[in-house]
């Protein structure tokens, strides 16, 4: 009998997986639909399984290991042997494999094949065929890119060591901070005469620190558009180009995009994840003689963007471990350090925090700020040529950071800065106009624009309609869904793991479109793949994605970038409570994303969505926060 408040029509009892075929029958009743037999349950794109399970497998539905031989499968089609190694490398990093070396056995000639091409060019023959030195030869290749990934060697993941291995006691950190393409270097440097006097400032008291050795700690306070990542770029490119290490991390993914070679704090100088506010004992998790140890020695220029988001501890342990490094009391062992950011943005998270939390964890509050010299940028480089509107709006924004901004009752009436629109619809419409043609859009056109919205309902919803409004080849992926313990599938159903939406996490089931532009979620191999950069996908296949980059520092409009699409959800429980952890995730469709992930990436026209269906959005909208 249907019930009175839903439609429903019965109660699907729930099943143990132990009973196998029942188990996978249930799961497919909640995903097939309209099955008229048992055979149409079983029938899986016109081929029709011997078992549920079976067919489970065909939809992927199941975490098993064919996920992975399939994936190599399609790439080594599509893919070049570098790239095939690098996909290889990530899955090793983060998948889990459990026989990785039958996939290599399987593969190991698609992701030798340019080693081969090269030896039979070399000794212009074409009867050298595949042999042990081209194997070993590739999977010394392979082992780079794992090292470079988890800092870990293949022998970790059960390879044997390729017999040239030896090659690798050079330290592969030192010399990727070093093989700088110098023509490109000196392209950016003549950006110099660009400076504006403000910029020129910074750029002459670093250039003098790094200069004579004065390891002097620095404070970049500029609001956005000023030109600090500009200034930033130059400072890096003017170091390298004179063969110094300068390292450039932020303290997210997305920031360290803009940068070039920029990665996270944490990752470049493994930062501890966890520490208490007031620890005083932590310190980076590296060691003298390793390939980060050397690098932080030998670097003479740190820059640390979106510092002002940095909880002070993780500078602290930064500081602790450059003195210890480099046998040197001074604030970071002298190396000289420029930190930016405006802290009228966003202030460190805290986890359940109060205002006051937030404050005492940012840097301000730091036994190192007293050792900072701060310096300024004021004039806004990005509506220099605009019009009044523009710089209209930066002013106001720039009050409402500074708490000065006129408000009537404490409350700031946002529609006096902002054109604001009625419906999402509409929002849509002036945002990504004529949609519809997608084809005939340009990298620019998605480059410049995004929708952004505080919450992942919204973002589901704005991504569903905004899918629909064009045609384009479509494909379903579908997460794997399940529990740690195995007790615990009867006490929470798979339907029901599936319906969960937590935090950074992709829904369970991702629709993707031909053309349509998507975020990483995760850094799998920064800086190219990092979390919170945008891609569009180009190609859709059944295990893989086949995307160019839309955002970030490295702009690679060419390289196709294959994303292995197996995701795991993982659901760890506790008692009654259920809590959902994120094992492996790629990615989910982007078009609208969190309003702080995108407002460093987007200089065109975003539109925002805020709570409470009060929409509005902003042609040559600046900078938002929040
Ligand atoms: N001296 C300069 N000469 C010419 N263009 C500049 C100069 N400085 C900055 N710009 C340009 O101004 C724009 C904004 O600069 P940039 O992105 O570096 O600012 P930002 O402070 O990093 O902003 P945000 O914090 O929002 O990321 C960019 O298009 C940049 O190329």
């Amino acid at each position: 009998m249907a019930s009175k408040k839903t439609d429903a029509l019965g109660w699907v009892y729930t099943i143990h997986p132990n009973n196998t075929e029942c188990f996978h029958l249930r799961m497919l009743l909640h995903i097939v639909k309209g099955p008229t037999s048992f055979q149409s349950l079983r029938t899986v794109k016109n081929v029709i399984y011997d078992t549920f399970q079976g067919a489970c497998k065909a939809l992927g539905l199941l975490d098993d290991e064919s996920h992975w031989e399939n994936t190599l499968s399609e790439a080594s089609i599509c893919c070049t042997p570098k790239s095939l190694r690098c996909l290889f490398a990530i899955m090793l990093t983060f998948c889990q494999i459990t026989d990785p070396l039958k996939l290599w056995q399987n593969y190991r000639e698609s992701m030798a094949d340019d080693i081969l091409h090269r030896k039979r060019q070399e000794l212009s023959s074409n009867d050298i065929s595949f042999d042990q030195s081209i194997f070993d030869e590739a999977l010394f290749e392979l082992n780079k890119e794992v090292e470079v990934l988890s800092g870990k060697s293949i022998v970790h993941f059960g390879f044997p060591l390729p017999i040239n291995i030896n090659r690798t006691t050079i330290n592969i950190e030192c010399l990727r901070e070093r093989s700088y393409d110098q023509q490109q270097l000196l392209l950016s440097v003549q950006n110099e005469n660009q400076l504006n006097r403000e910029q020129r400032i910074v750029y002459d008291s670093v250039m003098s620190s790094v200069n004579n050795n004065e390891g002097k700690i620095l404070f970049l306070d500029a609001p956005g558009g000023t030109g600090k990542t500009f200034l930033i770029n130059l400072l890096l490119a003017k170091v390298r180009y004179g063969g110094k290490i300068a390292l450039a991390v932020a303290s997210s993914g997305i920031a360290a995009t803009l940068l070039v070679r920029g990665r996270t704090a944490h990752s470049t100088f493994k930062l501890p994840l966890k520490y208490d506010s007031d620890d005083i004992t932590s310190v980076c998790n590296v060691s003298k003689q390793s390939g980060t140890g050397k690098l932080m020695q030998d670097c003479c220029l740190i820059i640390w963007d979106e510092a002002s988001m940095s909880q002070k501890t993780s500078v602290e342990v930064l500081d602790r471990t450059m003195r210890d490094l480099r046998h040197n009391n001074s604030p970071m062992g002298g190396c000289t350090v420029l930190f930016s950011g405006d802290f009228r943005q966003i202030l460190p998270v805290v986890t359940r925090g109060t205002r006051a939390d937030e404050v005492n964890a940012s840097l301000k509050r730091s036994y190192l700020w007293p050792y900072i010299k701060i310096l300024e940028l004021k004039t806004n480089m990005r509506v220099l040529c605009t019009d009044q509107d523009n710089i209209n709006f930066v002013k106001d924004l720039l009050l409402i950071g500074k708490g000065e901004f006129q408000a009537t009752n404490d409350k700031i009436n946002i529609k006096s800065f902002c054109n604001s629109v009625p419906t999402i619809t509409k929002l849509i419409q002036n945002v990504y106009p004529n949609i519809q043609n997608i084809s005939s859009k340009s990298l620019k056109w998605f480059q410049e624009r995004a929708i952004l919205s505080p919450t992942n309902e919204q973002v589901d919803k704005i991504n569903d309609l905004i899918l629909s409004r064009f045609d384009a080849q479509s494909q379903m992926y579908y997460s794997v869904d399940t529990v740690l313990e195995k007790e615990d599938t009867v006490h929470f159903p798979t339907e029901f793991l599936n319906s969960l939406t937590p935090p950074k996490v992709p829904p369970h089931k991702l629709i993707l479109k031909i053309g349509a532009p998507i975020i990483l979620m995760r850094n799998l191999s920064p800086p190219t793949l990092c979390n919170g950069i945008r891609l569009q996908i180009k190609k859709l296949r059944s295990s893989l994605l086949e995307c160019i980059i839309l955002t970030g520092c490295v702009k690679l409009p060419e390289i196709v970038l294959n994303i292995n699409m197996h995701f795991r959800r993982i659901v760890q429980t506790a008692k009654k409570k259920c809590a959902m952890t994120f094992e492996l995730l790629p990615q989910n469709t982007a078009i609208p994303s969190t309003v702080y992930n995108l407002s460093n990436t987007i200089q065109g026209r975003p539109g925002i969505v805020l709570l409470n269906f009060i929409i509005f959005e902003k042609y040559d909208l600046i900078n938002f926060y929040p």
